[in-house]
């Protein structure tokens, strides 16, 4: 694919989240809850925030994609993760993992590992997470940790390539993967990361992407370019990180398809 048709299939993928407003179910940590819920109106999309095990699997039912992010773990949470997983898996909607801190306990690393059984979509994650998931999977090459996103492509491909997933890794540059080709979307502002779970609210937003997209890349890439272009406008009227927060939300609201031409995929 040149960079040229990457770009039309990322105005298109927006166009599409705006006239569709895919539902998207969030199984998600509480740091996140309302930050990826906000993110998703501002894209045009619908969130549904729910995760409790007698209701996880029904609502997987109804959505058009779903998130499961393993930030505040807990069994409960965890049953209801598998359950809508499975349902996701079972219909064929994209479900996009997002494996928080999975290298901090032996508990988030059984979590992870189990849920990879349901095969996602799409795998997104920062680089310390992806090199903690790609070395479980035997993908890795050692413990070699780093916080460079662009650093770390050789994991990424592999983690792809052993899960079958589009795998994600955000930073300064986006790197996204799907073990054959590789995009790097560049942009954004360097306050991004100061705002607790955006990482988590970009997860979510590549759901939605996905659930409307013709590929699971072309999502992934659609919704990491609308962060890219809405996080360097919002970045020119922010202060710091508490002002980036609601100008990030007006900046994607605001956003139309064909303000994606700006951003430079690489
Ligand atoms: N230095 C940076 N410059 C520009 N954009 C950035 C930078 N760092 C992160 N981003 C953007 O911020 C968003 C969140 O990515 P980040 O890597 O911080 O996620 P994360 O570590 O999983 O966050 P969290 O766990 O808090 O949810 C992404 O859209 C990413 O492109
Ligand atoms: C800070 C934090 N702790 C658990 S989940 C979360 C949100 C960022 O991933
Ligand atoms: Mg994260």
């Amino acid at each position: 694919m040149s960079a040229r048709i990457r770009v039309d299939a990322v105005i298109d993928t927006v166009r599409r989240l705006h006239e569709q407003s895919p539902l998207v179910q969030c199984i998600t940590n509480y740091v996140s809850m309302d930050l990826a819920a906000n993110l998703l109106n501002a894209a045009h999309a619908s969130p549904a925030m729910v995760h409790d095990e007698r209701e996880a699997a029904e609502m997987a039912g109804l959505a058009s994609a779903v998130v499961v992010n393993i930030g505040t773990l807990s069994p409960h949470w965890v049953t209801g993760m598998h359950e809508a997983a499975r349902v996701a898996a079972e219909r064929g909607i994209p479900w996009v993992l997002d494996p928080v801190a999975v290298g901090a306990t032996a508990y988030r690393r059984a979590t992870a590992n189990d849920l990879l059984t349901h095969r996602p979509t799409v795998i997104r994650a920062n680089a310390s997470e992806i090199v903690a998931l790609a070395t479980a999977q035997g993908a890795g090459r050692g413990a070699d940790s780093t916080h460079d996103s662009t650093a770390v492509i050789d994991q990424a491909k592999a983690l792809a390539a052993t899960t079958g997933s589009v795998v994600v890794v955000s930073g300064v540059s986006d790197v996204v993967t799907d073990g054959t080709a590789t995009v790097i979307v560049d942009g954004g502002d360097p306050r991004m990361p100061l705002i607790s779970a955006l990482g988590c609210g970009a997860t979510a937003l590549v759901a939605a992407a996905a659930a409307v997209a013709d590929t699971p890349i072309t999502g992934a890439v659609t919704a990491m370019a609308m962060l890219a272009d809405a996080g360097e406008r919002a970045g020119r009227s922010a202060h710091g990180p508490g002002t980036l927060r609601p100008a990030l939300l007006d900046a994607l609201w605001t956003q139309r398809p064909e303000d994606l031409s700006r951003v430079v995929l690489r």
